[in-house]
């Protein structure tokens, strides 16, 4: 069985009527039930990609790969594939609606018979209590949690979040990842992500694309460096606070993705990323 769910090959783009591209042969793979976290300074092109691949925008040239099949070989965008969820922006909710009514509203639209699956979903993400509850009165952790609830209605193989936890305080980051993590086993769904939080990025996702306009750097996490990291961001990094025990334990060494020299770049990993 073949398990990749997102391929992209030698993605490249330019916003009309600007030569210099945003994004350059971006080539990469996830797989069901793996997350990609997706870091990068600001202006990096991160969100650009993730509205190429929710189809929001076509990329100059490259392919996108759904299901191991090219983006030409379907009749519609495989929209029913995956779930996107764009940047806060979403839920400026003025408007008087319910977080149960805002969820149904989604069910209805997808024309799906489950009369439970509002309750099911809140409950997933741990709003039951907020049901009713307006949508304008939510904090913004919450508001994120009614999101990607939302998102999950259609039960996608693949969901894309564009910087989920911006604005939470570092416990809101934490509960919103053990959330996506919880999804992401529940369902075995891809999950994309893109995140400012280098140390928690790096602890909950198997694989890392580092972007900035001029290059990328994409594999399984063990293998990143400080070097690449620096090398991508432009600055130096003094405060990583991932663990080497996280490294040595949690992480499952994946060499799907790998196309280097293993031990090399592994050794050169603990070197860096070690306790402040
Ligand atoms: N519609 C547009 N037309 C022209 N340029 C754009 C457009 N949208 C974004 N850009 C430019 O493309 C570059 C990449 O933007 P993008 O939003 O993808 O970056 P990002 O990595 O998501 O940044 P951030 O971390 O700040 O969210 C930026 O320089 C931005 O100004």
């Amino acid at each position: 069985m073949n398990d990749i769910i997102l391929r992209a090959d030698k993605i490249s783009f330019s916003y009309e009527g600007h030569d210099e591209p945003i994004l350059k042969d971006i080539s990469f793979t996830l797989k069901k039930g793996e997350s990609l976290g997706v870091l990068g300074p600001n202006g990096g092109g991160k969100s650009t990609l993730m509205k190429i691949i929710a189809g929001l925008l076509k990329p100059t040239s490259g392919e996108l790969y759904f299901d191991e099949k090219p983006l030409s070989g379907y009749t519609k965008y495989p929209y029913n594939l995956f779930s996107y969820v764009p940047q806060s922006s979403e839920l400026n909710a003025t408007m008087p609606v319910k977080v149960y009514e805002f969820i149904d509203f989604t069910v209805s639209l997808y024309k799906i018979k489950n009369p439970k699956l509002v309750d099911e979903l809140l409950e997933l993400v741990g709003m039951t209590h907020k049901k009713n509850a307006l949508l304008s009165k939510l904090s913004g952790g919450e508001k994120q949690r009614v999101l990607i609830a939302r998102a999950m209605v259609q039960k996608p193989k693949l969901l894309l979040l564009d910087e989920p936890t911006k604005g939470l305080d570092s416990n809101g980051q934490d509960q919103l990842l053990t959330l996506i993590e919880t999804i992401k086993k529940r369902d075995n769904t891809a999950v994309m992500i893109v995140d400012h939080n280098i140390n928690q990025i790096i602890k909950s996702c198997q694989n890392i694309l580092c972007l900035n306009r001029h290059h990328h750097w994409h594999d399984h996490r063990d293998f990143l460096t400080k070097n690449i990291l620096e090398d991508i961001y432009h600055c130096e990094f003094e405060h990583l606070l991932i663990h080497e025990k996280d490294l040595e334990t949690e992480h499952t060494h994946d060499h799907h993705f790998c196309n280097h020299d293993h031990g090399e770049k592994k050794a050169d990993a603990h070197t860096f990323i070690r306790r402040k």
